[in-house]
């Protein structure tokens, strides 16, 4: 009972070590080494034996400029380690530390005993404060010189240096304040750049997702913890019957919810990243105009010569509050012309890539091709479905008949230079059969909006589509559960899902094998949030499941 106590202090499966042993003609015992626990550990490390502290040089102190660079009205600096509070001392020369996170008016001095400045000193002790350690701000004027003395005072203390990037946030992720999805949510709070982007990052680094994954890690461990229970006891000690069978429930449960959240469109990092939209069509149709007018800036070049354009030309837009970049292409069309043909491969490339496609055409050559063939086009729909192969935009969002595109994809027409053809006559008719797009629509593809690059008549209706089409996408961040906003979420999601599915077709066969698969499960989800440790398993089986008395 000794070896099997000690494998469960260890969070080791003891049957599983035992054929480790075996295999490896070693006695059982042996194997307890930080190597092996590393290996076999569900988590892959065990805190027993992670040397975090030495690694990350938790022993210095560190301080950085935390306001932006250059001048301005006040600059925080900020310090953390154990020698923050001798910073705060020998700064102001007081042996007398400032009360705890009050800010206190000081003048600050510099190694020779000089005035620095006079400025706002707050100190956070430990554990309370954003690292969790030891830590001070001192705001201070924003000149550049104040700000040099201020480091260069900091620089010549005994054990202290200045910060690498992201050290702050590293130290509060080790000791455990954020976890790695806050620690992403608090970048991508930094870097967010409109509304919907910023209240995305806000629930994140205020730890929703860390919290939906928690859940299931928690529910996961459980199961982990009573598989291993049967595997170990239920030979010689009456563990309770239908063990399995709960497990077989919850696992069943998990996958569900697994499956739901990553079969979210994407929206988390489509939000995240920015909603790509690719402007697509022959040449001259008035491609770079659009992207132009949508901008407010000359971004693109507008020529009347066909093929202007021929390297993707980027510009992000911020379309109510969502993140949109926006991409002009070369137009698309068979040429001789090595150049071209590189612009056009480029804008194929994109037209696969892009979440929401624009097809521009140009309303002259929609009337000319009408007048030709009499009631042959009953929708534009269909118009732009004859034409995919011409352009070269087969197995893209627009082609329809091809059954491989992205059902999340979406893409709308835009039908230009309205201001050069007749409204009514034959191209009325057919834009009135083609479900022209209203306000408050825009959920379905092929909507068709328009317009004059020109004369800027119908820009309105295509920039609310367009808008629509984004919100739609994107979804709102605040409602529902938190959506994931990361390839790497999705890889590991996707790798636990897989675990679990493996778990339930194998856990008839081979029971030591299948919970195999639930530690990998396990060990996934804990990679997204970095934060499961093997105190946790630990916890459970001791809570759960009063063994070895
Ligand atoms: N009358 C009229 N002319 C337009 C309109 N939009 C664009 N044009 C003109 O059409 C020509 C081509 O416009 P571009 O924006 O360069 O067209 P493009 O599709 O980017 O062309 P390429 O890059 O060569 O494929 C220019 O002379 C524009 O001034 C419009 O709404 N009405
Ligand atoms: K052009
Ligand atoms: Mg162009």
């Amino acid at each position: 009972m000794a070896f099997v106590r000690k494998c469960r202090l260890l969070g080791l499966c003891s049957r599983r070590l035992a054929h480790v042993a075996r295999t490896k003609h070693q006695t059982a015992s042996s194997l307890f080494t930080p190597d092996f626990v590393q290996q076999y550990h569900p988590w892959g490390v065990s805190a027993r034996f992670s040397s975090s502290a030495h690694e990350y040089g938790f022993d210095s102190t560190i301080f950085a400029l935390s306001s932006g660079h250059g001048k301005c009205g006040v600059a925080v600096v900020r310090v953390t380690g154990p020698h923050a509070s001798s910073a705060v001392r020998l700064l102001t020369r007081r042996p007398v530390l400032p009360a705890v996170r009050r800010a206190a008016l000081k003048r600050l001095y510099d190694s020779t005993g000089e005035p620095l400045d006079r400025g706002l000193v707050i100190w956070f002790p430990g554990p309370h404060s954003f690292t969790g350690e030891d830590s001070c701000e001192f705001h201070v004027h924003g000149g550049p010189s104040v700000v040099t003395s201020l480091l260069q005072a900091l620089g010549n203390m005994e054990g202290l240096r200045p910060a690498e990037a992201g050290e702050f946030t590293k130290r509060a992720f080790q000791n455990g304040k954020l976890d790695l999805t806050e620690v992403e949510g608090l970048a991508d709070l930094i870097h967010a750049e409109t509304e919907a982007q910023r209240k995305q990052a806000l629930r994140q680094m205020e730890g929703d997702l860390s919290r939906l994954y928690s859940d299931w890690s928690r529910r996961l461990l459980k199961c982990v913890a009573n598989v291993e229970a049967y595997i170990d006891f239920s030979e010689d000690e009456n563990i309770e019957a239908g063990v399995l069978d709960d497990v077989e429930r919850e696992v069943c449960q998990l996958r569900e919810e697994l499956e739901r959240h990553l079969s979210d469109g994407r929206r988390g990092e489509r939000l995240r990243s920015g909603v790509q939209v690719a402007i697509l069509g022959k040449p001259n149709v008035g491609k770079s105009s659009l992207l132009n007018a949508v901008c407010q800036r000359p971004a693109a070049i507008v020529t009347p010569v066909a093929g202007t354009t021929r390297d993707v030309v980027e510009s992000a837009v911020n379309l109510g509050g969502y993140p949109v970049l926006l991409s002009d292409t070369a137009g698309l069309r068979e040429t001789e012309d090595i150049v071209e043909q590189e612009g056009v491969r480029r804008a194929r490339q994109r037209a696969q890539q892009a979440d929401i496609s624009v097809l521009v055409l140009d309303a002259t050559d929609v009337m000319a091709a009408v007048s030709r063939q009499p009631g042959h086009y009953l929708t534009l729909q269909q118009y732009v479905q004859d034409h995919i192969p011409d352009l070269g935009l087969q197995g893209t969002t627009f082609d329809t008949n091809d059954g491989t595109t992205n059902p999340t994809d979406s893409y709308l027409i835009v039908v230009n230079k309205s201001d050069l053809v007749d409204a009514g006559g034959s191209l009325g008719t057919l834009l009135a059969s083609s479900e022209l797009a209203t306000e408050g629509d825009g959920a379905r593809d092929g909507d068709v909006c328009v317009m004059s690059c020109l004369t800027g008549e119908g820009m309105d209706g295509f920039l609310q589509l367009l808008q629509l089409k984004v919100k739609l996408m994107c979804g709102n961040p605040l409602a529902g559960n938190p959506s994931f906003t990361q390839a790497r979420h999705r890889a590991h999601l996707t790798a636990c899902l897989q675990a679990l599915t493996s778990y339930a077709g194998m856990c008839e066969r081979d029971l030591v094998l299948a919970a195999e698969e639930l530690r990998t499960g396990l060990r996934h989800l804990g990679k997204i949030t970095g934060k499961m440790g093997a105190e946790e398993i630990l916890d459970v089986i001791f809570r759960d499941f009063c063994i070895g008395k």
